[in-house]
């Protein structure tokens, strides 16, 4: 793929649009043109063809013959980017899509928020401690988590860490998924240990033991194992550093359109999601599958508006909305925005992110969220759905594969007195791998029975 013409032309904009929200302060303009001059340079991290790959997978999952999996850190950090970590994430996104293919019956699309997760969006820019006030952490590969004016002053030189990070950690993704550690019958017995040491291991048990004779019924029938052996894995963030993603933007020569090489799929958050802003005026521009995260705020006009600037040629596996709008409103919110985009025949995805808007912090300072809540939003999502006869595309969780006590709940039971044993998110609570597998479950009994609850 080329590079968009002349070093720093990347930040060229060819329409008036007003300052991007959520950005650094960048202190020092020649640094930061010196970083996304080599960042223009750079290889790109993933291909117009993956990414095309990726929409056409997108397009069944809109079309009601897919689910979407999408999950892993709220934000990933450098220090956390080890081969333990990256595994821990894989296999879990790896145990809940062989869950709920079985229990959807359904293919199921396995995106990471992995390899570039890296940027957090944040509701202070400031934060204050005793009479110190600081620039807020904004991700790793912005400044750093440490209350210093050092750490926190925002660092240029940090998106390129954030670049070499994510090749190595897309590096292990990609040889891990074709190399053998995608394994349906290992990635099943894993999925047998989680049942037998579940607490909630025999409600789990009937899903557990169909899925094993449906893997015999494969092999008995001399099935192509091989195939069983491999997954396809794709990688996601949040398109939030506007520098970052345009200096990693290139022209595919097959074809003269745009990508965003950074990830295969590039998301809109909550508080950058203007329609007149410049995240989407950058991702109008580019050819990746994109998606757009919807709050409680989000009206029907705004949700057609997205439709019209960001898949104005309305393909399959192109836009999909992700749905952040908490476990008591979303039963009330969602029908007018899918009704609405129903009567425009817009072929978009739907997906629920059942993490945001359902957030609390304890007495204790924990940021935290509940099982309960977050299975609640999911089955609302679903209920709306149902309701409409619409397709509830799957879900976006903020996860890990570590036993982390940063949300309450589950089978494991986590209360709030164990809140600080184990945690560690930079930014906001993520399941833990067995509440993970845990909604996994769930969500398969309620995809297998076509009804939530
Ligand atoms: O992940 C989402 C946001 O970045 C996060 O919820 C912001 O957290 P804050 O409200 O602590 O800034
Ligand atoms: C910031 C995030 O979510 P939202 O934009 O929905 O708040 C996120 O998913 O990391």
């Amino acid at each position: 793929m080329t590079s968009e013409g002349a070093p720093g032309s990347h930040g060229a904009q060819t329409r008036k649009v007003p300052p991007a929200d959520q950005q650094p302060d960048w202190p020092d303009p020649i640094h930061l043109r010196d970083v996304t001059d080599q960042l223009a340079r750079a290889v790109p991290l993933v291909f117009a063809a993956e990414c095309d790959a990726l929409r056409s997978r997108l397009a069944a999952v809109a079309k009601g013959e897919a689910l979407l999996l999408q999950g892993g850190d709220c934000a990933e950090t450098f220090a956390g980017a080890t081969q333990e970590s990256v595994d821990g994430k894989l296999r879990t996104l790896l145990q809940m899509a062989v869950v709920l293919t079985h229990g959807a019956s359904m293919p199921v699309v396995k995106v990471g928020r992995m390899a570039g997760q890296f940027a957090k969006p944040r509701s202070q820019p400031f934060e204050r401690r005793g009479d110190t006030t600081l620039p807020v952490y904004r991700g790793d590969a912005v400044n750093g988590p440490g209350f210093t004016v050092r750490e926190r002053t925002p660092d240029p030189d940090r998106m390129l860490r954030m670049y070499e990070t994510s090749a190595t950690t897309l590096n292990l993704v990609r040889a891990l998924t074709a190399g053998g550690f995608a394994d349906l019958a290992r990635v099943h017995e894993w999925n047998r240990a989680f049942v037998a040491a579940s607490p909630s291991g025999q409600r789990y048990e009937r899903l557990a033991d169909e899925i094993e004779r449906a893997l015999a019924f494969v092999r008995a029938c001399g099935g192509e194992t091989g195939r069983l052996a491999t997954a396809e894995f794709y990688v996601s963030h949040e398109g939030l550093l506007l520098d970052y993603e345009r200096a990693l933007t290139r022209t595919d020569p097959a074809t003269g359109k745009r990508y965003a090489t950074s990830s295969h799929l590039l998301w809109i958050g909550e508080r950058t999601r203007r329609p007149e802003g410049p995240h989407i005026e950058y991702f109008a521009g580019i050819s990746n599958p994109i998606a757009v995260k919807l709050g409680p705020g989000a009206t029907a006009d705004t949700v057609l508006r997205y439709v019209d600037r960001l898949d104005p040629d309305r393909e399959p596996g192109r836009l999909t909305f992700v749905v952040r709008m908490g476990a008591e409103r979303v039963r009330d919110l969602l029908p007018l925005l899918v009704e609405k985009v129903a009567s425009e025949e817009a072929p978009v995805a739907w997906v629920c992110d059942p993490m945001h808007g359902n957030t609390f912090v304890t007495e204790s300072g924990h940021k935290t969220r509940h099982f309960d809540a977050v299975a609640d939003g999911l089955r609302g999502f679903m209920e709306v759905h149902h309701a409409l006869g619409t397709h509830p595309g799957g879900v976006h969780l903020e996860l890990t594969g570590d036993d982390v006590t940063e949300c309450l709940g589950g089978s494991s039971a986590v209360g709030q007195d164990a809140l600080p044993q184990r945690y560690e998110t930079a930014c906001d609570p993520r399941l833990n791998h067995s509440q993970a597998l845990d909604l996994a479950f769930l969500l398969a009994e309620w995809y297998r029975s076509r009804r939530p609850g």
